[in-house]
Formats: structure tokens, sequence, C-alpha cells
């Protein structure tokens, strides 16, 4: 393994295996740290702690870090979301630092950008496509309401040391003038560096500057430039993965309330029977599990949509029935274990809407790891992994809740079944 990688979600955890995969790497996804000898050259531990409490995100993260080092990995990779999902008390801060101490890195880069998504970093403020961070409809996200656009300050709310920052035009002079301008904040206590970049080539620039940094902290878009280090030191094998085609029943499942989730469940619905739930009828006891499947079992042949997706104002009043834990709770264990059911009595393809949701859903279905297959938006690849103790190929997309196109959940059962 040459590049070790530690996602805080899962749709983050595919995403960043789809950039490597594409950036020439054989990568593989692992559910947690994995077990023994494996052999990759990009590795990617999914964990689920972008939602909970420093202290467990950083003893998860640095877990998985010391699997990924004992691969023998080069470099680090810490993936947080391309919209910087925390809160005030969040973890990304504290487990950048906590990396830093396990890999004795002094310096390191902080750069959320992802292009082809319209993730863009300009003077520390993170903007999604015309939108600063904080209009973007991410102020209103269920777990993480992003009200502030800049990244050095979410992340000195979350830190205890100093905050550095580097602009595009620095970026713009190459790598050389970003490694001379890393040292000087280093010099300056800086240990984290907001960096700009609102196109591809300036990941690249920034990649390039960071070849020898043994932690790199940031977006997928980053992982392009980590790639291409590798590949033109010619560490890459250059074999393309085998992943099977996966035909059979096919189920939609989200929990993303995100503005691109809610279109793409109005798109879906056009054409698709769809199930919404009430998490007050789950606590009520009018929904269930098994209700749940029988409807899709009754809707099978037509790729039913499952959906908790509502309004912004819909979630609020909900958490505040229920709290905005407990909420989420009763949902993820619902989807999570729905999935299960579905899996064991047939279904071979499964869309996810939502990283928490993703979470729950490839949790509770036992998968330990996954390959990476075609892409089927910018940031969702197909994932083909072995289901059960037949171990039968079971087909995924886990699809960030704001990427995609309006008809994404078609599109993606299409693609997992080597459908153009
Ligand atoms: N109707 C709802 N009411 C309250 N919370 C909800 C509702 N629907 C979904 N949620 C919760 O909101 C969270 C959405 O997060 P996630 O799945 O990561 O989506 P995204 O990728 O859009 O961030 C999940 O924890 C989910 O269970
Ligand atoms: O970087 C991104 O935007 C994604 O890879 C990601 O992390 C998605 O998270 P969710 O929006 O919570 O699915």
């Amino acid at each position: 393994m040459l590049l070790g990688a530690i996602a805080d979600d899962f749709t983050g955890a595919s995403d960043l295996a789809n950039t490597l995969a594409r950036g020439g790497m054989a990568t593989m996804q692992f559910v947690g740290p994995g077990r023994g000898k494996v052999n990759c050259e990009a590795g990617v531990v999914a964990l689920k702690t972008r939602s909970v409490p420093v202290e467990d995100a950083v003893l998860q993260s640095m877990d998985a870090a010391r699997w990924l080092l004992d691969q023998g990995c080069e470099q680090i990779f810490f993936k947080y979301c391309s919209t910087f999902d925390s809160t005030r008390e969040g973890n990304i801060g504290p487990v950048a630092e906590a990396l830093q101490r396990l890999t004795g890195a002094d310096v390191t880069v902080v750069c959320p950008a992802f292009p082809a998504t319209g993730r863009r970093v300009f003077m520390s403020h993170l903007f999604v496509k015309d939108k600063l961070l904080s209009e973007s409809g991410m102020e209103n996200h269920p777990l993480t309401p992003m009200t502030d656009p800049d990244i050095r300050r979410w992340l000195r709310y979350q830190t205890r040391g100093g905050v550095g920052s580097i602009t595009l035009d620095t970026v713009r002079e190459g790598s050389g003038a970003i490694r001379s301008r890393l040292r000087d904040e280093l010099t300056d206590g800086n240990r984290l560096v907001v960096v700009d970049a609102i196109e591809d080539e300036d990941l690249m620039t920034i990649g390039e500057a960071v070849a020898d940094h043994a932690l790199v902290t940031g977006g997928s878009g980053l992982a392009q430039g980590l790639a291409r280090n590798f590949a033109r030191h010619g560490k890459l094998s250059g074999i393309p993965a085998d992943v099977p085609v996966v035909t059979g029943p096919g189920v939609v499942l989200c929990g993303s309330c995100s503005l691109a989730s809610q279109n793409q469940v109005a798109c879906h619905l056009q054409n698709h029977p769809g199930l919404s739930i009430d998490p007050a009828a789950i606590v009520r006891g009018t929904m269930s599990v098994e209700i749940a499947a029988r409807w899709v079992a009754s809707n099978a042949a037509d790729n039913p949509i499952v959906y908790s997706t509502t309004s912004p104002d819909v979630v609020s009043f909900v958490q505040q029935r229920f709290g905005r834990e407990e909420s989420a709770k009763i949902l993820e264990d619902f989807f999570g274990s729905l999935a299960k059911r579905l899996a064991d009595s047939g279904t071979r393809q499964i869309v996810v809407g939502g990283g928490e949701t993703s979470g729950a859903v490839v949790e509770a279905l036992g998968l330990k790891h996954m390959t990476i297959g075609a892409e089927i938006d910018p940031g969702v690849p197909v994932l083909v992994s072995e289901y059960g103790r037949s171990m039968r190929p079971i087909g995924l997309a886990l699809k960030s809740g704001n990427f995609g196109s309006p008809d994404f959940f078609a599109k993606a059962l299409d693609r997992i079944a080597g459908h153009e």
C-alpha cells in the first residue's frame, strides 16, 4: 500500500476511492480497519465518525491510521466532506492534530475543495457553486448545519493550535511557493493551514507541494494530485480492477434531506413507486421494517424508493419532538435493518442517499470491503462487495447528500447492472 486514507463517512470514502481509482491507483475501500495484509496501492478506510464526539473520532481514526501504517503506506490522507461538515465541537481539527502526532507531520494542509462538484475555496472561504457555504442549503443540515463559510474559523473552534492560510495567488505561483509558505506558517506556529483552490489544476499543484508530507487532509479533489505523485514516480501497476456486473432486484434508500437529494427523490417518484418514512410513525409502530420490506417486495420489479427525505421545516419539527441525535438514530437503525432484511431476501442492488445513512446501511449489511467500479456521477462510483455467508456479489452506490444529477437513482441502478 502506498497511500492510506481515512474517511469520516461512507459516501466520502467511496468518493475518495473513486478519485484514487480514476487516478490510476489500485484502490480498495474497507469498512473500518481491515484484517491482515492486503494487496492494493490505495486503501480507504471508511469510518462513521463525522458526527461522533471528539474522543471517539480520534480513537477510531488512530486505529485506522495504525492499521494503514502497518500496511507500509508512505502517506496518510484524512478525508472530510467537501462542505467541511462538522460543528464547533466537531472533530476534524482534533483528528488532524492526533494524526500529526502519530505520523510526526509538522505542518499539514487543509483543503476541502472539489471543483467538479462546485466546491471551491477562496480566501479560506468555502463556496458551493455560486453560493457561500452558509447560504448553500448546508446551513439547514440535520446534523452539521454549516452556518459559517470561513474554514479557518471552524478549525479554530475545534483546535488549540494555530491555523494559517495560503491564498490562491501563492498557489498559482507553484508548488515551490506553497512549500515555502508552509514553512513560514510553521515558523508562525500554524500547523494546520487552509489552502485556496478553485480548479483541479490548483489541487494538482498543492498535491505536488505535499508529495513528501506524511499527512495530508482534504476533500477528495486533493487526492487527484496525490495519485499523480505516485504515478509520476512510476509506482503504480496500472492494472485495472476487475469489477463484476450485478443484476437482480434493486432498491433506493434515501435518508438524506440535502437539496440535491430532495430533487432526486422527486425525480425518481415520477416513474417509480415510493414509500415515505416518518420517524414518528416508526415510534408509534405504524411503520416498521417488516411493513416496509413487504412494500418493497410487492414493488420489486419497479426499482422502488424508500425515503425519509423531507424539508428543513419538517426536520426541525421532528428534531424538536424526538431530539436531533435520537431522530437520526431512529431513521439510521430503520434503514440499516431494512437493507439487511432486503439483502437477505434477494435484493442485489442497493442505492443509498446520504452519508450517515450509507454508514448505517453498510454496517448493518456487515460488508468488510468493496471494489470500485464505474463512476456514476462526479464523486459517486459503483461499489461491489460480497454479501453474507454465501458471499454473493451485491452492488451498491453510496451517494453524498448533495452529489448527483436529478435522475441519479435510476442511473445508478442501471450502472450497477452494467448498462451505460
Ligand atoms: N425526516 C427526517 N427527520 C429528521 N431527521 C432525518 C429525517 N430524514 C433523515 N434524517 C437524518 O438526517 C441525517 C442526514 O444525514 P446523511 O444521511 O448524512 O445525509 P447527507 O448526505 O445529506 O448529509 C441522517 O442522520 C438521517 O437519519
Ligand atoms: O466530500 C464530499 O462532499 C463527499 O465525499 C462527502 O463526504 C459526502 O458526505 P454526505 O454529504 O454526508 O453524504
